[in-house]
Formats: C-alpha cells, structure tokens, sequence
C-alpha cells in the first residue's frame, strides 16, 4: 500500500516521509518527485556550482507549443535562467538537456519548498474559478484542488473534477486546529485529510487522482525579448513617440531601437506595434523585436543607415541622383503600397519623411503608427490626429474619410517630394491656404527634373474624383514600365 501511494500519489509524498521516513538520502528527495525522481543530494553533489535560488522544480507537466517553449514533467529539475513575465527561461538537469520557455506558475523555487510539496493548493481563487479551471485542460477526471473557502474564513474547500462537473466539499476547523469533511471524523493535517480521501473516496464519491494544474498563459509572444539583449549607440533622431536609436543585438546585430516616451498612451504605440507585427514585405521596415514588459517600451526593427528619405534627398549623396535613381525609389515606395492595397491596409503618413533608406538605394515604408485595416474601403475617424495636411487627400482632409485613393494621393505628393530633392510641397501656403487652393484646382507645378510622362502621373493620384486615381499595382506596373525603359536607353 504505501508503495502504492509512494509511486501513484506522488503529490502525497511529503506526507508519506513525515509518516514512514526513507533513508538518509531518500529522505533529501523532494516531496513531489515520481519514481524516476532523484535526489536533491546526489544533484548537489554534481551541479553544487548552481546557485540555489535559480534551482526550481516543475510542479506540473507542460506540454510545448512552440519551438520556443519547453515540454516538462511534474517533478523535473530545471535550473531557471531568466524571468520574463508570465513565463521563465528554463534549462531542464536532467534527461535529456534542453531549453526553453515554461509558464512561472508551473515551476516553483527549490528554496522556497512548500509549494512544491503542496501543488494541489491554490489559496485565492474563487468556486466560480475553481471550476472554470478544473474543466479546462490538461485538467481532467480526477483533478482537484483545495481553495479557501469564500464564505467562511480560516476554512478551505475541496473542489474535485467528477467527469463534466465538479463537486466542492467544505474542509472546516474544529477549535483545536484540526480538519475535517464530515463530523467526527478529523485530521491533524491537510495532507492527511488527502491521504484519506484518495484512498476512500467512495465516502465523497470523487476520486482523487492529480492534483489541478494552474491556468496557461497565452502563448508567449516571440517578439518579445529582455531589454538586456539591447545596447544603445548613437542618436539617430526623434519622433512623435519618441527617440530612435541606433544599437546592437547582443552586441552583434545592428538594430534600430524606438524608446517610446513614457507619458504615452499605450493604445497609441501599441497600434503601431500590431501592424508590423502582421506586416512582412521586402519594401516596408522589419520589426526585429519588442520590450514592451517594462517601461520604457522599445521597437527594434531593422537599420536603415541613410536614415529618412527626406533627409536623404537633400544630402550630397541624395542630391547626386539622377532621373533613373529617383525613379528607382518612386517604384520601391509603390511596389510596398501595393502590398499593403493587396492586405487593405490604409497608410495615412505616406510621406518622404516616412520612407526609409539603407545600403544601395534600398527604400521601405516605416512608421505604420496610425496604418488602419479598412473594412469598407473606407477608414473614417472623428480623431483630432495631427493631420500632414500638405500630404493629405482633400476629402480626408475636410471630411477624415481614409481610403488607399487617399493613399494614393499622398503618393503623388512623395513622387513630388522625390523629384524636387525634398522640397517642403506648397512652399510658401499654409495648410488652409494649401486646402482652399486644391479646393479650387490648384496642383503643385511640374519639377523642372521631373520628365513629363511622371508629371502626368502625379495629376492622376491627385484627382478629385477618388474613382479616377490609380491603384498602387497600377501604378507600380506603369512607373516600371518607364524605368525600364529609361534604363535601356541609358545602356
Ligand atoms: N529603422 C530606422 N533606421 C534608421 N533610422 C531610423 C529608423 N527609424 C527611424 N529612424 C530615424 O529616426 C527618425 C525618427 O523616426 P520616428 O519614426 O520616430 O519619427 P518620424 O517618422 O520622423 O515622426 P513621427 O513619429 O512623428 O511620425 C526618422 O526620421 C529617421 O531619421
């Protein structure tokens, strides 16, 4: 019988050494290991140089869903390398050796030893909480816990999975500190009280055969990574939400790195960080990684060395380009719009100052902070967002309804950007200016280095029947056409 109770009810154990002690060494084994379990002792010896507070051992099996994430047994030895939020960084000693991500609330510190030894206590959770947990995997017939109790203080419940429901027993207190389910009938100690009823548990009718396992978090997010992997380097500039930075990725990988300013509103920078989480094409900017546990928050995603193409245009280098290179550019910013016209993504800042470039020319879109998915082709929003209004379709503009034609728009505005150098559009108007005069038909002039067959394509994004603009894969497949072109009669 106690090999029995020893080698099945391994969440007993503690108990069973306080009744029947092992040997010497056996009795250094910890509570809630299984048979296969070794000891602490003969570890010692072999992994002494691990600092004891590092030492954890896994209350619950986990099963991985990730590559990320590591697959554990009840009673396995894991030496925890790092904490990150909800879940920890966990090297497994024994077996065969392997790392990963674990959820916290399955392991529990060697040093620490009472949650080890009790796993089936979960001290404040409610009946309603009970239940939900117990009927949610990996939790199963036969699942239970001990809680306490809600409506009297001091005592505990016993809440057991029995097929589809579950049952709740009251544990009282008699006055001398004694437990017990039904009167008459105590116990000095919780443990006890189990032992008891694992082995009788006709008298409840709810076998008791493993203790619950606590609630999964979400599936670790694998952007997430710990702010130590970052250093930063130089200044690169500043934006509405904040620095950037150029930086290292464990001291290896270049890296941009966005230090969100700490007065602002999650919900705002949060949106920008969905979006490229869902975004991956070669001509919009790459999220490498986030740090958003802690403040303040960082975006890492790929450098762009040249920095915005804006600035770019007018430096030495950009002023050099000549009518193939800036073409080149117009054709990069729209093959990435194209790509997100394909996903019905709206931009809404399609702009030079938001176009990033790298190493030969590479151009990509950035800054998707205020991106929208349209649901009807058309994004209305009532927000008082600064708005560029020099960028800005007038019917967005005066009425704030967002489409890719407004999008479109703006790109003409860019393509007018890129062949000008960076010119300020409108120079000289104001933005009210600006919008009475496009009101009445006013269009920016044709750049004196701006071949007329491009010109023309600027008038078509800036018409004022949104219907008649082009697509970005029209404009993607007209503006190549005439690059190519271009390039052959330069050859
Ligand atoms: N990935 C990057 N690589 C290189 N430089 C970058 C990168 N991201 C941003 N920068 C530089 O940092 C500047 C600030 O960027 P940020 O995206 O914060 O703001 P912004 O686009 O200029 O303005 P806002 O956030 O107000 O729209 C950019 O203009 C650019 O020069």
């Amino acid at each position: 019988m106690e090999q029995f109770v020893r080698k099945r009810l391994t969440f007993l154990t503690s108990f069973w050494n306080k009744l029947r002690p092992r040997s010497v060494t056996e009795s250094c084994s910890l509570g809630y290991l299984g048979s296969d379990s070794v000891s602490l002792n003969s570890e010692a010896t072999s992994i002494s140089f691990i600092p004891k507070s590092s030492l954890c051992i896994a209350l619950y099996a986990f099963t991985a869903r990730s590559a990320e994430e590591l697959s554990i047994s009840a009673g396995d030895k894991l030496r925890v390398l790092r904490e990150e939020g909800e879940y920890v960084l966990a090297r497994r000693l024994l077996g065969e050796p392997a790392t990963g991500y674990v959820p916290a609330a399955y392991v529990a510190n060697l040093s620490q030893g009472t949650s080890a030894h009790r796993p089936w206590y979960f001290s404040k959770i409610s009946r309603n909480e009970a239940e939900q947990l117990l009927l949610s995997p990996p939790n199963q017939h036969g699942s239970f816990l001990v809680r306490d109790s809600e409506s009297s203080k001091g005592e505990y419940s016993l809440s057991v999975r029995n097929h589809a429901k579950v049952s709740h027993f009251r544990i009282c207190k008699s006055p001398r500190g004694s437990l017990y389910i039904q009167k008459g009938h105590p116990f000095p100690t919780m443990e006890e009280l189990l032992a008891f009823y694992t082995e009788h548990w006709k008298v409840i009718q709810s076998p008791l055969l493993q203790p619950c396992s606590p609630a999964t978090p979400p599936e670790r997010d694998g952007w997430e990574r710990p702010r130590w992997e970052f250093t930063l380097r130089r200044k690169l500039g500043e934006g509405y939400f904040g620095e950037v930075w150029e930086g290292l990725w464990r001291n290896t990988v270049p890296v941009a790195i966005k230090i969100i300013k700490a007065d602002m509103k999650a919900e705002d920078f949060t949106k920008e960080i969905q979006n490229l989480k869902r975004l991956r094409h070669e001509k919009l900017i790459q999220l490498h990684a986030v740090c958003s546990l802690e403040e303040p928050v960082y975006i890492i995603t790929e450098l762009m060395r040249k920095g915005n193409l804006h600035s770019y245009l007018n430096s030495p280098e950009g002023k050099s380009l000549g009518t193939s290179h800036l073409l080149n550019i117009a054709c990069q910013v729209a093959d990435g719009m194209r790509y997100l016209e394909e996903k019905h993504i709206v931009h809404r800042d399609l702009a030079a100052r938001n176009i990033l470039v790298g190493e030969e020319l590479t151009c990509k879109i950035a800054d998707f902070g205020l991106a929208r998915l349209l649901k009807d082709d058309i994004y209305s929003t009532s927000s008082s967002t600064k708005i560029p209004v020099k960028w800005t379709a007038p019917e967005a503009a005066n009425y704030r309804t967002y489409s890719l034609k407004s999008d479109v728009w703006s790109y003409g505005i860019l393509l007018y950007e890129v062949f000008t150098y960076g010119q300020i559009p409108y120079e000289g108007m104001t933005n009210q200016e600006t919008v009475r005069q496009i009101t009445r038909g006013y269009r920016l002039p044709r750049p004196s280095p701006c071949p007329p067959e491009i010109y023309s394509i600027m008038l078509e994004c800036w018409s004022g029947n949104t219907e008649e603009r082009p697509t970005f894969l029209a404009l993607r497949e007209k503006l190549g056409f005439i690059y190519r072109r271009l390039l052959s009669s330069l050859s």
